[in-house]
């Protein structure tokens, strides 16, 4: 897993197992006041996730034994009469049943009744009555209770009665949210009469998490005292079906008082566990763009892990997941965190430095993350690991834990050995992490876990923006500059990088930034020339008029650093017909090195001189090597000719002479014969013989002459005459190839020629006839503008 090489060479030997109270070594912790936050937003998270579970609990729904209500309420149904409790009898439950509805639910803005979602019978207060003071003093004596429980002691709230609910066997409600009913309601308060029944438990959720209550079943008193349960109204509930007996329930609305005090809006479910408090702390940590990352307490399996994402979390861990994402939805989309569970590791490496000295840590602990994942499970690709974009700071830290704390749990340890070095000990701790990301970088997570250009060009293909493309080549220059792999790979995914961030760049409308980003990636002059693409893409970044003015400061820089890599730069680019600035930054990068190194100007200026003089001759040789003038002695050697059906033709064609004459002995149909074969060799068709004959095109041949039969009989010869039409297209061609290149070298000697000049140089071209000293070395007379000086007669004839 760990592929880098150890310091000071030799290479970790071959690591055998051994019993942990083996190892020497114990490292020293970082205490908890070094890890994450001590004051600051993530420090308040820290707070809040930490804030006791069971009172935040205990907030949010609450129930038990309703003491201050009687045991025997005296409840009164309109039509039914008094209502004998608990009620047991099937008769006596289908008379009250009849004088009840089917209760309805809301969807939306409709009330709807189906059995599937609700069933259970209801009366509205009006049809029924609960006597007596002992009842009315009772229910009063709750709203300073729920005030009390819920965290706002001396709210004078109020209680509405709502619904008198009967379950029969079969009766439920799925899971639901209470609809506020009077002004100011956001709570429920259920009290159940005494009730002789299984089933028919309530059920809230805090984030997912359940709270049971079970008025009074498992402790056996349900049939002889009033339980109650009170939760937010906005907190997710179910009644499970009830499958013995009846359950008898009412319901009431929990109010905040209207207006007077403060505050005047009710409160939410989210205020009861402090999300709202956690939504303002996160909203903090997004503004930052902090990351973060959390270390889970308890231990998965990769298994369960993959195949669940969150829902394999147990305990703290599952309420502290569902709380950060409770609190991320309460933000505005853009202020939201993207979380995702991945396994982590921290190696750490001790050597044995002697007996003396003992163990020391041969390098800082190294914190890996791999096989990322979302919360609901699905994989991102790629392994790259992104620890060292965190640091110590950005570890969510509720439990105030040490280091060693907060990885405790599952730990190898493995001696080797370092080459030289000697014995060494490796400890290797794993655990899972959920890694906390701005949601609006997700593409930028995504893409770094990646680290490759398929991720660049993923992100790409999303149509980022530039600030998200901004974060990207930031986080790709971190994440290099601190990566461990090993400096090949890195190397060839800078390379590879190099090509495709350009490409996307000048894909893009403008920005200067972007360009500051693209020369911090890759800053040195090789990063730019040895690549991919190396000298094509500078040319084109340098023809990229506003980018070239962003970077070109940067890239002078970068060259004058490397002047031997500006050297072949200088050559490398030249065949693609740079732009003349572009040139002439890196002839100022060459003069720049050399003042670097030089104390004497003179000295300086002219070995930049020479070395552009040296290029120039270099040039001008290869150009009269592969195009030399013609000279009359080569002119009617035709020596690309390509003759191969009848030698004499071919060695005719070759060599000097302008004429050749050849028997006919068989008289004039074999002259004809031959003069045919002639024409179609010159019009540029292969032989008749040949098996291309039919599928080839005419290509101008490299020869051109006529062809006579003179004579009669045995005596009959033919006679071919060279003609100027082949020398002469060769020399079209000739001057064509020589002035391409002669352009080259023409940009060149601009270069030599502004150097020369007065300060003021122009940038154009000139021989500068001026004639200097090293004028007779670089003058560009030699170039004749093509077809200018065609020679219209043959030479040398
Ligand atoms: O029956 C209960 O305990 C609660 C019923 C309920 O959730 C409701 O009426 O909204
Ligand atoms: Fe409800």
């Amino acid at each position: 897993m760990f592929g880098h090489s150890h310091r000071g060479g030799g290479g970790g030997g071959g690591h055998r197992r051994r019993r942990d109270e083996d190892y020497p070594v114990h490292e020293t912790d970082v205490p908890a006041t070094q890890i994450g936050e001590q004051t600051g937003p993530l420090h308040d998270v820290d707070a809040l996730l930490a804030a006791d579970q069971q009172r935040q609990l205990a907030s949010f729904s609450f129930g038990g034994v309703a003491d201050q209500l009687p045991p025997s309420p005296e409840l009164i149904v309109q039509g039914y009469g008094r209502v004998a409790l608990p009620l047991v009898d099937p008769a006596e439950a289908a008379r009250l049943a009849a004088t009840c509805q089917q209760a309805p639910f809301g969807r939306g803005t409709e009330t709807l009744v189906d059995t599937a979602v609700r069933r259970t019978w209801q009366l509205d207060p009006a049809a029924f009555a609960v006597h007596g003071a002992e009842w009315n003093d009772g229910i009063a004596a709750f709203g300073p209770l729920i005030a009390e429980k819920m965290g706002f002691a001396g709210t004078p709230l109020s209680l509405e009665p709502y619904k008198l609910l009967l379950y029969e066997p079969g009766g439920h409600f799925a899971c639901h949210r209470d609809t506020e009913k009077e002004d100011g309601m956001f709570a429920t308060l259920v009290i159940q009469l005494p009730s002789v029944h299984s089933g028919g438990q309530l059920i809230v959720y805090r984030n997912g998490v359940p709270i049971f209550h079970d008025f009074g079943a498992a402790r056996g008193t349900a049939a002889s005292q009033c339980h109650y349960a009170v939760h937010y109204a906005d907190a997710e509930h179910e009644v499970t079906p009830v499958t013995q007996g009846y359950r008898l329930a009412l319901v009431y609305s929990v109010c905040w008082p209207a207006s007077q005090g403060e505050p005047t809006v009710p409160p939410t479910s989210a205020d009861a566990d402090g999300t709202a408090a956690l939504a303002a702390a996160l909203g903090k940590l997004a503004d930052e763009e902090r990351r973060f990352y959390h270390l889970l307490d308890h231990d998965y399996t990769a298994k369960s892990i993959k195949q669940l994402g969150e829902r394999a979390l147990k305990g703290v861990d599952r309420e502290r997941v569902a709380s950060l994402c409770a609190a991320s939805r309460l933000l505005s989309q853009d202020r939201r965190y993207a979380f995702y569970i991945a396994e982590a590791t921290r190696k750490t490496l001790h050597a044995f430095d002697g007996p003396e000295s003992g163990w020391s840590e041969y390098w800082e602990p190294v914190i890996r993350f791999e096989r990322y994942q979302r919360l609901d499970g699905t994989r991102i690709p790629g392994d790259a690991s992104l620890g060292h974009l965190f640091t110590n700071r950005d570890v969510l830290n509720p439990d105030s834990k040490s280091m060693l704390q907060l990885w405790a749990g599952h730990r190898r340890q493995e001696s080797g050995w370092l080459g030289n070095d000697g014995p060494s000990q490796d400890t290797i701790y794993s655990k899972y992490v959920l890694i906390a990301w701005p949601e609006r970088l997700a593409g930028v997570f995504e893409v770094l876990a990646q680290h490759d250009t398929r991720a660049l060009k993923a992100l790409v293909a999303t149509q980022p923006t530039d600030a998200q493309l901004i974060e990207l080549l930031d986080a790709i220059k971190a994440s290099i500059a601190l990566s461990e792999e090993d400096e090949e790979k890195i190397e060839a995914l800078h390379m590879r990088l190099r090509h495709e961030t350009l490409n996307a760049l000048v894909a893009r409308p403008f920005n200067a930034a972007l360009f500051e980003r693209y020369m911090d990636l890759f800053p040195t002059a090789d990063s730019h020339l040895y690549s991919p693409c190396g000298s094509v893409d500078l040319v084109r970044l340098a023809r990229h008029k506003e980018a070239w003015s962003a970077v070109r400061p940067r890239m002078l820089a970068a060259f004058s650093k490397q002047p031997t890599v500006a050297e072949q730069a200088l050559s490398d680019c030249l065949v693609q017909n740079p732009p003349p600035d572009f040139l002439r930054m890196l002839y100022e990068a060459r003069v720049a090195a050399d003042e670097a190194q030089s104390e004497d100007d003179q000295a300086k200026l002219a070995a930049v001189k020479a070395l552009v003089e040296q290029q120039v001759a270099s040039l001008r040789a290869e150009r009269d090597r592969m195009y030399p003038p013609p000279s009359s002695d080569t002119y009617w050697r035709f020596d690309k000719a390509d003759y191969g059906s009848d030698h004499r033709v071919f060695t005719f064609l070759h060599g000097p002479e302008r004429t050749l004459t050849l028997p006919m002995p068989q008289g004039s149909s074999q002259a004809h014969r031959f003069l045919s074969h002639c024409n179609r060799a010159l019009s540029g068709l292969p032989p008749r013989s040949s098996k291309r004959a039919k599928s080839a095109r005419p290509r101008l041949p490299a020869f051109s002459f006529t062809a006579t039969a003179t004579g009669e009989g045995e005596s009959t010869t033919v006679t071919l005459t060279k003609t100027d039409e082949y020398p002469q297209r060769r020399e079209v061609e000739r001057l064509g190839a020589r002035q391409a290149m002669d352009k080259q070298i023409a940009k060149l000697v601009t270069l030599l020629g502004e150097e020369r000049g007065p300060a003021t140089a122009s940038g154009s071209a000139s021989g500068s006839a001026s004639g200097s000293a090293s004028g007779s070395a670089v003058d560009i007379s030699d170039a004749s503008p093509l077809g200018a000086e065609l020679p219209s007669q043959a030479t040398g004839d």
